[in-house]
């Protein structure tokens, strides 16, 4: 199969969506596989690294896209990617389509099969190839937070540890999975006084267990939310219902509740953000403030650590790369129940239940394009 990697184009995004040696399983393999000049640099490999594993390097980017069946991304495509892609091509990437109407009807409109990373499931309930992310942002959200709490970035000038005879500063996550465990985690690790608010208590039970008490574990309801913003100096948002919009759980109003200089950290911004003054921010411009209240809300957290985050996205994609380089996408979602979820759109169709209520659009199941 013909194999094409772009350099990616969303600001400040240095990720790569195949490393030399995934180019290497795949030429092995009988794939052509061709990267864009320059698309690894921002991680770390040369043009030179992908051709020693048998790479094609293209300085010509139309060229690349047009000679392509199979497109391996990081982000979403940008307007301009849109535009390249057509019917009959497989685009593999991070969508987050329910945030994205504009983006969702380009797809459509491309007539290609695009197949998201962020909706292929695991036999454990899990999002394999959201998590190595996940992880990421979450570790980097305490990190945001905190710089964004001193007062040249608008904060209230707390330090999270507090010093001796000074308490530590509060953190509230919302949403305790991969984010939000990592993220309390670091937010722990500096000595933040750490609250997880989450909505399964099997969640709560498993994080519970894990920190022996460390982290305060509560049911999120909006008397809890309510709480929460009186009582933190960072509330990090880490909700998901895969593949859905995020629920806006903190309103504006309630913003007038926290204390002034508190910083929101939205890393659920890519599924649109869930709090209601969040919007897309960029790592060139990455806060805003709203109310005295400070918002970090940027929507390719990884891509600023992008050596370390394209090693972590690229172990777990490798295998769904393989798959669908060996086998096309028919078969490769038709062989594996839980890649199946991944597919998004095909052929101007919706395969992806919640994106097609989050824009009234008609929904086609997966099942009845594979066979
Ligand atoms: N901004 C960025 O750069 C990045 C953003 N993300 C995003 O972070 C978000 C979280 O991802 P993960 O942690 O991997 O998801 P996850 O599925 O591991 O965890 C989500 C948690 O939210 C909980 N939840 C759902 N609704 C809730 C509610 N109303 N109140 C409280 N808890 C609720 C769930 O029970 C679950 O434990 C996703 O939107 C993901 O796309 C992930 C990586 C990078
Ligand atoms: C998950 C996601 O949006 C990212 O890694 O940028
Ligand atoms: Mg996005």
């Amino acid at each position: 199969m013909k194999v094409a990697v772009p350099k990616e184009i969303k600001n400040h995004e240095y990720r790569v969506a195949l490393t030399p040696t995934g180019v290497r399983e795949l030429t092995g393999r009988g794939h052509q596989v061709s990267v864009q000049a320059a698309a690894g640099e921002g991680a770390g490999f040369t043009d030179a690294d992908y051709q020693a594993a048998g790479a094609h390097v293209e300085a010509d980017v139309k060229a690349l896209w047009q000679g392509a069946e199979l497109i391996l991304k990081v982000k979403e495509p940008q307007a301009e990617e849109v535009a390249r892609l057509s019917s009959g091509q497989t685009l593999f990437t991070y969508l987050h389509l329910a945030a994205e109407e504009k983006l969702t009807l380009g797809l459509l409109e491309s007539g290609a099969t695009c197949i998201a990373y962020e909706t292929v499931t695991d036999s454990r309930g899990g999002l394999p190839l959201l998590a190595p992310m996940s992880t990421v942002a979450g570790r980097m959200a305490v990190q945001a937070g905190a710089h964004s709490l001193e007062k040249a970035q608008g904060g209230a000038g707390v330090l999270l540890p507090g010093v001796p005879g000074v308490s530590p500063g509060k953190v509230t996550v919302i949403g305790g999975g991969v984010v939000g465990e990592n993220a309390a985690r670091m937010a722990l690790g500096l000595g933040a006084d750490v609250t997880i608010l989450d909505k399964s208590i099997a969640r709560l039970e498993v994080l519970d267990d894990r920190y022996q008490g460390r982290i305060k574990t509560v049911y999120s309801t909006a008397d809890a939310l309510d709480d929460a913003v009186r009582d933190s100096d960072m509330i990090v948002g880490a909700v998901l219902i895969p593949g859905a919009a995020a629920p806006k759980l903190i309103t504006r109003k309630m913003l007038a509740d926290m204390q002034p200089g508190s910083v929101l950290v939205d890393v659920a911004i890519d599924q649109g953000g869930c709090f209601e003054t969040s919007k897309p921010t960029t790592h060139a411009e990455p806060t805003y403030i709203v109310d005295g209240i400070v918002h970090y809300c940027v929507a390719n957290m990884p891509g600023a650590v992008a050596r370390t985050s394209t090693l972590g996205l690229t172990n777990a994609t490798l295998p769904f790369v393989i798959a669908l380089a060996d086998k096309g996408w028919q078969k490769a979602l038709a062989d594996d129940a839980h890649f199946l979820p991944g597919l998004n759109v095909h052929d101007g169709r919706v395969t992806y239940q919640a994106v097609a209520d989050a824009f009234g659009l008609e929904y086609t199941d997966p099942v009845s394009l594979v066979g």
